[in-house]
């Protein structure tokens, strides 16, 4: 279980969350929704302890609220795609897979190769030949082998053909182990509906209602109290 409460955090002297609580069970995957610059990266920013921040987080029954980054990362598993530069495009998709992970994780390989098949046939093509979709597979491919109990998604498609992101939240959905609890940033709440279990809309640094991925009437509620019309 992950939940955040009353979490507000600050860039400096700017304040970019004023209260923002939300909760996550392992098996379920939670959407934050919202308009640009609502606060959806600072809300997975401080889930990371990455952003000066106030309120409690809490990981699987432990509060982390003053913990290092390195440290939550490393007790609770954490995965964030896209971690940035977290790819090496001079090496290999296999090296990618493989660099710095650990011998358990090493073994998940085959697992990997499974819930991405395009990659078996790309394992020893440079990571910068890929196309991008090709790569936040291997990224995500990267992350899931490490086994994570929390998954932070910050827009993976940015960027992407609607129909690779479509592939991929399958692949996310397909992957769901018991043990994962994810929170997914996107936009929209039409393109999470079939990965989330759940939606919240962030807005102006404020978590608002959440409502069940499977209630549309309610998604469209959320859709026009965060972009209007
Ligand atoms: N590094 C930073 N320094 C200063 N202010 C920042 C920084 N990053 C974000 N902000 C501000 O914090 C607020 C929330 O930004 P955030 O990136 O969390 O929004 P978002 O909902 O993820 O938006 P988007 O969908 O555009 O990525 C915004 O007002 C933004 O300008």
């Amino acid at each position: 279980m992950l939940s955040l409460e009353h979490v507000q955090a600050w860039y400096g002297r700017t304040q970019a969350l004023f209260d923002v609580s939300l909760e996550v069970a392992p098996g379920e995957v939670l959407a934050l929704i919202g308009t640009n610059g609502a606060g959806k990266s600072s809300t997975i920013r401080a889930i990371l302890g990455l952003v000066r921040s106030k309120g409690t987080v809490v990981m699987y029954g432990t509060d982390v609220s003053n913990w290092p980054t390195h440290k939550r990362v490393r007790e609770f598993d954490i995965g964030v795609v896209p971690e940035s530069k977290s790819l090496f495009s001079a090496m290999t998709v296999r090296e990618n897979l493989l660099v710095g992970q650990s011998r358990t994780a090493s073994r998940n390989l085959d697992r990997a190769m499974a819930a991405f098949p395009m990659l078996e046939s790309r394992l020893a093509t440079d990571v910068g030949a890929l196309s991008g979709g090709q790569r936040q597979m291997v990224a995500l491919a990267r992350t899931l082998m490490r086994d994570p109990r929390i998954l932070l998604l910050d827009e993976p498609g940015l960027g992407l053909a609607p129909v690779i992101v479509d592939d991929i939240y399958a692949r996310i959905r397909d992957l769901l182990t018991p043990d994962l609890a994810v929170v997914l940033v996107e936009q929209s709440a039409a393109r999470v509906a079939r990965l989330a279990d759940q939606v919240r809309l962030i807005s102006i640094g404020r978590s608002g209602d959440q409502v069940a991925a499977a209630d549309a009437d309610g998604l469209r509620r959320l859709e026009t109290i965060a972009f209007g019309g």
